[in-house]
């Protein structure tokens, strides 16, 4: 199995005027969750379409599975399941029929077992209870759920999965993020578009960011999480002679969010400063050191969500 699921080099994308898809280098290693992140019209449906070989590039490569796309797209796509933009399911058959339908058009799967196929899929995205509904009766999330069992029928080696999570209710997402995390346990690789934050955090073990068509980061959750900005936030009666110690250090004080000077809180108020690359328990002696009464003191770097408001530009809705 090559190194990498996928990996594309330049990968571009014109629709006339508009670079959806501006020369990206992507690197998915195999048996990643890789969750691929930007806002709305950031490009990630393009280039999953890309990888798929539901649309050419203008111009760079891809490699999907460790074959070129899409000169191999009749042997990669067997071993990819996908979920881009729902499949068109028949609204007047029932989620079994449909995907009774779907498997029957696989080549590679076997007639004889088809049933227990298809029932095992359903189970797995908790739908048997809806097997026997026709579609058009399903919710927005049913339906969702119903292009996962279909990208699950069979066995794969890499899953393609944009914005799995669309119209699911709180418990619904849940369950899907529960079922990626097994799947990825099974050894399956999983690219996972999303415009949510706390989705992708909660099950990727790598990250790529997309802003505007270009790719601004990619990399393993831990790389992101300790690249941003550290800062140190001290706990004490003595905010005035903290405040002093730092800046004698030559940090950079910051406003404390939810700090209120007027009224500090009885553990003494919060002074915050921008830590440089110095180890913070050389912050700590200094304190000491001056006689300030240290109550609390934290050294973090800024939050995932701060680190993707930097490199995007904009906020992403975290809330889920
Ligand atoms: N077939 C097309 N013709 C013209 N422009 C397109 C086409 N498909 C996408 N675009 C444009 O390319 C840009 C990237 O769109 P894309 O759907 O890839 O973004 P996305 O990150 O997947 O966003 P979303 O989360 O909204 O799906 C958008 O500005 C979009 O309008």
């Amino acid at each position: 199995m090559a190194d990498f699921a996928i990996e594309t080099q330049g990968l571009s994308k014109r629709f006339r005027s508009q670079l959806a898809v501006d020369g990206i280098d992507l690197a998915v290693p195999a048996g990643a969750v890789f969750g691929f992140l930007g806002p709305n019209g950031s490009g990630k449906t393009t280039t999953i379409r890309m990888l798929l070989g539901l649309v050419a590039a203008s111009s760079g490569s891809a490699r999907v599975l460790g074959t070129e796309m899409p000169g191999g797209v009749g042997r990669v796509l067997p071993r990819v399941g996908a979920l881009v933009e729902g499949p068109a399911f028949s609204p007047f058959l029932s989620g079994e029929a449909n995907l009774r339908r779907f498997d029957a058009a696989d080549r590679g799967a076997p007639g004889r077992s088809r049933g227990a196929r298809v029932a095992a899929a359903l189970d797995r995205v908790g739908l048997s209870h809806a097997a026997g509904k026709k579609v058009h009766a399903y919710s927005l999330g049913m339906k969702q759920r119903l292009g996962l069992a279909n990208a699950l029928l069979m066995p794969r080696d890499l899953l393609v999965l944009d914005e799995p999570t669309n119209g699911l209710d709180p418990q619904g997402t849940r369950e899907v993020r529960g079922l990626i995390r097994s799947l990825a346990d099974d050894g399956t690789t999983v690219f996972v578009s999303s415009h949510l934050l706390a989705e992708v955090e909660q099950i990727c073990s790598h990250l790529a960011v997309m802003r505007a068509g270009r790719l601004v980061a990619q990399g393993t959750l831990d790389e992101f999480r300790s690249a941003g900005d550290a800062s140190v936030r001290v706990q004490t009666p003595d905010p005035e002679a903290a405040r002093a110690v730092l800046a004698g250090l030559g940090l950079e004080l910051e406003q404390a969010a939810g700090a209120d000077a007027a009224a500090p809180p009885p553990g003494g108020a919060l002074v915050v400063a921008r830590l440089d690359e110095r180890p913070p328990e050389t912050v700590v002696a200094a304190l000491v050191a001056a006689g300030v009464r240290v109550r609390g003191f934290e050294a973090a770097h800024a939050s995932l969500e701060q680190r993707f408001v930097d490199l995007t530009g904009e906020g992403f809705d975290v809330v889920q």
